[in-house]
């Protein structure tokens, strides 16, 4: 399996060295050149198994021999040990017909552990059996951040730079980075909001210099192996819900866009998924462009689901790769154009994407109602992401004779103070973080300037 740039320009890379990057090296974003594709009888088969065996299953063709299988089934099923519920991502019916699938259950408490656990293995595996270290940076608007640091902090072979919004993340958020004070792990706190700090990573891989020569990685959904891993649950929960026989539909709570793409691939794997429904928050320039056209940054907004505020959306670009057929060329164009002003896609491409894709938006107020009303009628305490896509399942759903699958992405422990406003004060924490709240705290500010970010990862680096 080799890997291709969405900007057509950057060598192609095998599984090994697209792990062991972020961008690629003309701006855009790594994806594989073909598809593997699931038969109805391969996917009927991984009804019934284990979440560890159809992540196997389903990363084993991306993987490609990088890793012999009988070390990456260990690894898989090692990281998949460390989440709480045996079923790793239970599914749990809230009506007739209606699913919430819990990607809760790991170390940190929101989806991004079901990636970052296997992405952490997977470097210090390549890493030791090269010989050498890297520097990761990553951006964080609360989310990804800890499940990466949780990930990586035992790595012998890294050092992890995690760059969050100053201020602009729950407090739980930012204390389940601060609080880990392994040696290999810092935390920046950003005068600035989470696209100047995902601007300043890529950046840093666009000019890797004042690293002299220490590789550069990235645990943002940039990074090919983040998508790699959360295509499987929509496929785990597909399967488990009479998939391939019938058809399954997905709302998935969207900002930097890695996870939905994820249930792009499934579907594009041979998942027979009938819609793919993008929920966003008051950041709603996903939406816009799906049912407007209107593909224009505007102001970013603090809202009540503040790890979707996010502008600029990474991984739509590797969707927009696939409804250009491909063209890295056009893909090039646009996204200039988008750097500049507001842009609008051609009409092709667009109509594509309908076929597969709505969206809605969702206001604070209407975060805080549906969290109420959804208690009233499931009695589940949803956290104000996953809200946002209960709410989107049932504006935008188009028959109910379609298993719906809203994706469950935080736990609404670690938003307390918004689902405190919901009228529901007092989600515990799970027993592992009861005492998170009183935990040391390590971290720096800085201004939201590129060298001085620069200056930090060269000065504190350990190797
Ligand atoms: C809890 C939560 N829900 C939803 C999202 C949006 O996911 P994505 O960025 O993959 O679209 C994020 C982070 O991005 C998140 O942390
Ligand atoms: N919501 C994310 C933002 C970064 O997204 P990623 O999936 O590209 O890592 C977060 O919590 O940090």
């Amino acid at each position: 399996m080799r890997y291709i740039s969405t900007r057509g320009q950057a060598p192609a890379l095998g599984f090994e060295d697209v792990v062991l990057t972020g961008l690629a090296s003309d701006g855009g974003l790594y994806v594989p050149e073909t598809l593997p594709q699931f038969s109805a009888e391969e996917l009927t088969a991984m009804a019934g198994e284990s979440y560890a065996e159809i992540a196997f299953r389903v990363m084993k063709p991306f993987v490609d021999g990088a890793i012999d299988d009988e070390t990456f089934r260990e690894l898989v099923r090692e990281t998949y040990a460390t989440f709480s519920h045996d079923a790793v991502v239970p599914l749990n019916q809230l009506d007739s017909n209606h699913y919430l699938l819990e990607l809760f259950h790991g170390p940190t408490l929101a989806f991004k552990d079901v990636a970052l656990q296997l992405l952490g293995r997977l470097l210090d595996h390549f890493l030791a059996k090269r010989g050498e270290r890297a520097v990761i940076m990553g951006a964080t608007s609360g989310d990804t951040g800890s499940a990466a640091i949780e990930g990586c902090r035992a790595c012998d072979h890294v050092d992890i730079f995690i760059l969050h919004p100053h201020n602009r993340v729950s407090e739980v958020q930012r204390r389940q980075m601060t609080s880990v004070l392994a040696p290999n792990v810092f935390n920046v706190a950003i005068e600035g909001n989470f696209d100047d700090a995902q601007a300043m990573v890529k950046a840093s891989f666009a000019d890797q210099d004042f690293l002299d020569g220490t590789r550069l990685v990235a645990v943002n959904s940039i990074n090919w192996a983040r998508i790699m891993a959360q295509t499987v649950y929509y496929v785990a929960a597909g399967v488990a819900l009479g998939a391939p026989a019938r058809q399954v539909s997905f709302t998935v709570p969207s900002a930097n866009f890695g996870n939905i793409f994820a249930g792009y691939l499934a579907s594009r794997m041979g998942l027979p998924v009938r819609q793919l429904v993008i929920a966003t928050n008051a950041n709603d320039i996903l939406h816009r462009t799906i049912s407007s056209n209107d593909f224009s940054r505007q102001e970013l907004k603090a809202t009540l689901a503040p790890s979707m505020d996010i502008v600029v959306s990474s991984n739509f670009e590797r969707l927009l790769f696939e409804a250009y057929g491909r063209d890295g060329q056009a893909i090039r164009e646009l996204l200039e154009h988008f750097s500049r002003e507001p842009a609008a896609l051609a009409d092709a491409p667009l109509a594509r994407l309908r076929e597969l894709f709505s969206s809605h938006s969702v206001d604070d107020e209407t975060i805080l109602e549906v969290i109420r009303e959804a208690h009233q009628r499931t009695g589940e305490i949803l956290d104000p992401h996953t809200a946002t896509g209960y709410r989107a399942a049932e504006v935008c759903r188009t028959d109910t004779a379609t298993p719906m699958i809203t994706l469950a992405t935080a736990h609404p422990a670690k938003f307390a103070e918004a689902v405190a406003r919901a009228g529901f004060a007092g989600v515990d924490l799970p027993p592992h973080l009861h005492d998170l709240l009183e935990r040391e705290e390590r971290y720096s500010v800085l201004p939201a300037e590129l060298a001085a970010v620069q200056d930090f990862v060269r000065e504190n680096r350990r190797g």
